[in-house]
């Protein structure tokens, strides 16, 4: 999913950002990078492969010297997992930009070729993230003046738009010049901006894919950044705003509230704690209503991302909540971790079951989503062998059926559990007592409530329908081809014979 953060300050911004990219690591947990602009007008940079923590040493910080920077922790999703591809990205014309991104291009093919045969420009990795920036930096190369003001700024971004189809949430740098963030026209990933005031009516700006990046950081939440929009602040600190798309509309992606976000961020003006609580309220109702002969005698989550839902479920249907599993605090999110081997063994390693919770007892296993299924098979396996009578899951998403193409990495239908698969199938494959999914319009209700200006949600890992109209069946087998399980592992083997070309440090 990737999270994404710039500020603009008077004072270091070193330690912000790295503390803000520790608050945003739920989002990606294979790479991290910093990238800064110092006191002579040069770009700081240092990303590499994994978490935060281990990325950035004393001496890397120290190195990371001004009042500009952006950063980035990712999980990826197109191109290849080399340090190479780690983010922000660099190119030297115009002026200097670094880029990070979070999203996924469907067009990135199409892109390179473009850039290559008419740009005349190279991209070395096979990140689609690179061929934005070197768009970004195309469309501001036109321009015949110098320095870049404002409007060609937002000219750039808005041929952006015109060109580049997906998911972008983004943050530059332009050496010179400022800090520019901008967000797809579909809103499809988070984007939110805050502020801070300093004594003398300075103001500090900060730009981040949750709005918890800004509370962490002590910066005032401001807004949203409009899908479209682009937000540019100089050098100086003066702030502009602009409407870069012909036709924003918002659709922001509706798993981000389901799964990726974290509970204490707002994501366009929702609430994604409260969205959870309201999903336990429906899913709640629906068992009762459809399921009253389930003796159900505790309601478990399977944590951590399902536990607001599943107390919810607790006080709906009357039942004692338990947290019946433990979570190992060192082990990261299993889904966003690569490979399928990787994931199997983390569930056990990750959760481990309280026998007297489970002795005996008629539970209902609650969790937010099931994608793979990896969690839910061994979840229900180990509460049996803690010695529960039934089983039963509820899952607080409905069947997850179709890839998805802008920032998730469900490349390939066959890998989704519920793909071509009933309800029935589904619960016998996980050897489930009794399964229960929520409806999609209930899903959808549960979060639109608090905004009810989102007409449509990107929710194609549901229905199929995809937002960017640019997604057929031949777009899904190519990616199929290139990102599935085995297919990325190949990858990972040759890895080590690839080129890194990124500051190592
Ligand atoms: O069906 P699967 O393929 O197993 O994917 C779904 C599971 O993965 C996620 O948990 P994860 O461990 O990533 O994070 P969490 O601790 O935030 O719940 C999600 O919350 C589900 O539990
Ligand atoms: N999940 C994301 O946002 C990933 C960003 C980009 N597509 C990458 O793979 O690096
Ligand atoms: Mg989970």
């Amino acid at each position: 999913m990737c999270g994404i953060v710039g500020i603009t300050g008077f004072m270091p911004v070193n330690q912000s950002i790295y503390d803000a990219l520790t608050v945003l690591q739920h989002r990606g947990q294979d790479a991290a990078g910093i990238c800064t602009i110092d006191a002579l007008n040069c770009f700081r940079l240092r990303k590499a492969n994994g978490l935060v923590n281990d990325v950035f040493e004393a001496r890397h910080m120290q190195r990371l010297q001004g009042n500009m920077g952006i950063g980035h922790v990712r999980y990826p999703t197109a191109g290849s997992s080399s340090a190479s591809e780690a983010q922000p990205f660099y190119v030297n014309s115009p002026y200097g930009i670094t880029l990070a991104h979070n999203g996924n291009l469907t067009n990135a093919h199409e892109l390179r070729k473009q850039l290559f045969e008419s740009g005349r420009r190279h991209v070395n990795t096979t990140s689609d993230s690179e061929i934005l920036l070197n768009i970004f930096a195309q469309e501001l190369d036109r321009c015949p003046h110098h320095p870049l003001e404002a409007d060609d700024i937002f000219s750039a971004v808005a041929a952006v738009h015109q060109h580049v189809r997906g998911a972008y949430a983004c943050v530059a740098m332009i050496i010179g010049h400022g800090m520019v963030a901008f967000r797809d026209p579909n809103g499809i990933r988070p984007l939110v901006m805050g502020k801070r005031e300093l004594a003398e009516g300075r103001t500090e700006y900060m730009v981040a894919s949750e709005s918890v990046a800004l509370d962490t950081l002590g910066f005032e939440f401001l807004r949203d950044v409009a899908p479209g929009e682009a937000v540019y602040i100089t050098v100086n600190g003066q702030l502009y705003t602009r409407q870069c798309a012909e036709n924003p509309r918002n659709n922001p992606c509706l798993f981000e509230y389901v799964y990726f976000a974290r509970p204490d961020s707002f994501l366009d003006k929702i609430s994604v704690y409260s969205a959870r609580v309201r999903m336990g309220t429906k899913l709640g109702a629906k068992i009762a209503r459809e399921w009253e002969d389930l003796d159900i005698d505790v309601v478990i989550p399977i944590p951590e991302t399902s536990t607001d839902v599943a107390l919810e479920i607790a006080r709906i249907l009357d039942k004692p909540y338990r947290q019946g599993f433990v979570k190992n605090r060192y082990v990261g999110r299993t889904f966003i971790m690569p490979g399928q081997q990787l994931r199997r063994n983390a569930v056990r390693r990750k959760l481990n079951a309280n026998r007297a919770e489970f002795r005996d007892k008629n539970v209902l296993l609650v969790d937010d989503s099931i994608v793979r299924g990896t969690t839910s098979e061994q979840i229900i396996e180990m509460a049996r062998e803690a010695g529960a009578k039934k089983v039963y899951l509820a899952s607080a998403a409905p069947e997850i059926r179709f890839p998805n193409v802008y920032g998730i990495d469900m490349p390939s239908a066959t890998e989704l559990i519920a793909h071509g698969r009933e309800v029935e199938e589904i619960r016998q494959l996980i050897k489930a007592d009794a399964l229960i999914f929520q409806d999609l319009d209930d899903l959808i209700e549960a979060v639109r409530e608090e905004n009810p200006d989102i007409e449509q949600f990107e929710c194609s890992v549901f229905n199929g329908i995809y937002v960017t109209k640019d997604v057929d069946l031949q777009y899904l087998e190519y990616l199929q081809s290139l990102r599935n399980d085995d297919a990325k592992a190949l990858a990972r083997q040759n890895e080590v014979e690839s080129l890194e070309m990124h500051n190592e440090g």
